[in-house]
């Protein structure tokens, strides 16, 4: 393909891209999946060039813009270069036209930069969560003595964690395969240091979704006690067991919970739990690094559906719980209506607890708890807080 039939590409994929988050339908890479494999004739260095040209699109627009080529246009704004491919040559897109719209860039949407604005995340931290994310790994310290890395990588945060640049294809070390490392962004690893699981206790991952965070507490718990990994979602928990077998952690246990009757499948648990993990459902906007297109999709409708959920299973959590143990907190959101303000309602209806201050290493205090983001703390942005019952 000629650089001009990548933009026009990238055009293109942009155009489905905006009607399916219109439509909060398929995502981005599935789009760009699904645009590649109907086009045969696009090679490798094709599809990276059309691919970053898109994200490029999904980066540098805050809102939907109101189509591909003004999306383009938007990155094309900063960069004379890409501007001179709209040629209307063969394949090309058309000609710049004067006075031409042009996407608005910005951060977010107007109502979304405002909300983490008030959360305390300034113009700049904003700015911090388009850019684009290192690949952290994780050393499973289970394994660690089969963790060779063909490179070192840089120290991160997190004191299992090692750095490397965008795109390094860790999944195809043998370190990978062996289990001994796991990819995991840093901010992710130290949250879960926040629970402070230990060898021989009794735990719980309400929210394990695919055991990210279950890997890392049965590392840290290596491999004694007992460890619960609960999930609403069926096919997301499927997964768990066997990457729990390749990491070399025997003791966690998957159990399927109803969506409104998590209860139910708990009661053998109540009041039990050392520790619990809560890493709850959320808007993700401190993963806006990775995942640049769901700030188009979200609503405060939607937001405000998630805090009721985070409130409900925060108040489950603490029923497992047993006297003197603990509770982590933890959501990958910057907004105080899904962090701070979650904790400050939390302990106001429940005056047998208490947050414990963190240490972790890094982050900045923020309410009753901690806030990680990529600008301060180069990880995701993350909210987490320790509860202790009395
Ligand atoms: C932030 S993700 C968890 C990610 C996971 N802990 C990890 O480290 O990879 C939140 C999870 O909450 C789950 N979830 C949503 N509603 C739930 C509910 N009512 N009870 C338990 N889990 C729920 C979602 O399916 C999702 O997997």
């Amino acid at each position: 393909m000629t650089p001009q039939a990548r933009v026009q590409a990238a055009i293109e994929v942009l155009d489905a891209v905006i009607i399916a988050a219109k439509a909060k339908a398929a995502p981005a890479d599935r789009i760009l999946s699904d645009w590649f494999r109907s086009r045969r004739y696009a090679g490798s260095k094709d599809r990276r060039a059309v691919r970053e040209l898109v994200y490029a699109g999904i980066r540098q627009c805050g809102d939907i813009p109101a189509s591909g080529r003004a999306a383009m246009l938007r990155v094309a704004h900063g960069d004379p270069a890409l501007a001179a491919l709209f040629d209307g040559s063969r394949h090309a897109p058309a000609p710049l036209v004067a006075g031409e719209p042009v996407a608005w860039g910005g951060s977010a949407p107007g109502w979304l930069a405002q909300a983490l604005a008030a959360s305390g995340i300034d113009a700049e931290s904003q700015a911090a969560l388009m850019q684009r994310a290192p690949v952290d790994i994780r050393i499973n310290s289970l394994k660690a003595a089969l963790a060779d890395l063909p490179e070192p990588g840089e120290p991160t945060v997190a004191p299992h964690g090692r750095r490397f640049p965008p795109d390094t294809p860790v999944e195809q070390w043998p370190g990978f395969q062996a289990g001994a490392i796991e990819v995991q962004d840093a901010g992710s690893q130290l949250v879960c240091e926040a629970l402070g699981a230990r060898p021989g206790e009794a735990v719980v991952d309400l929210c394990a979704g695919a055991g990210g965070k279950t890997l890392a507490l049965g590392a840290a718990m290596d491999d004694r006690g007992r460890l619960l990994a609960c999930d609403a979602d069926r096919a997301r928990l499927s997964r768990l067991p066997p990457r729990a077998a390749r990491a070399g952690v025997t003791i966690a246990e998957t159990r399927l919970l109803d969506a409104g009757r998590e209860g139910e499948a708990l009661r053998d648990w109540v009041g039990t739990a050392d520790a619990v993990l809560i890493d709850a459902p959320c808007s993700g906007t401190g993963t806006w690094r990775r995942n640049p297109e769901s700030r188009w999709r979200l609503t405060p409708a939607e937001v405000a559906r998630l805090a009721a959920l985070q409130q409900r299973l925060l108040g489950l959590a603490a029923t497992l719980v047993r006297p003197g143990g603990r509770l982590a907190y933890v959501v990958c959101s910057l907004l105080d209506a899904e962090g701070a303000d979650q904790i400050a309602a939390f302990l106001g209806a429940h005056p047998g607890w208490r947050a414990v201050p963190l240490a972790l290493g890094a982050g900045q205090v923020h309410g009753a708890g901690l806030r990680l983001t990529p600008g301060a703390d180069g990880t995701d942005g993350f909210f987490v807080a320790r509860l202790e019952r009395l």
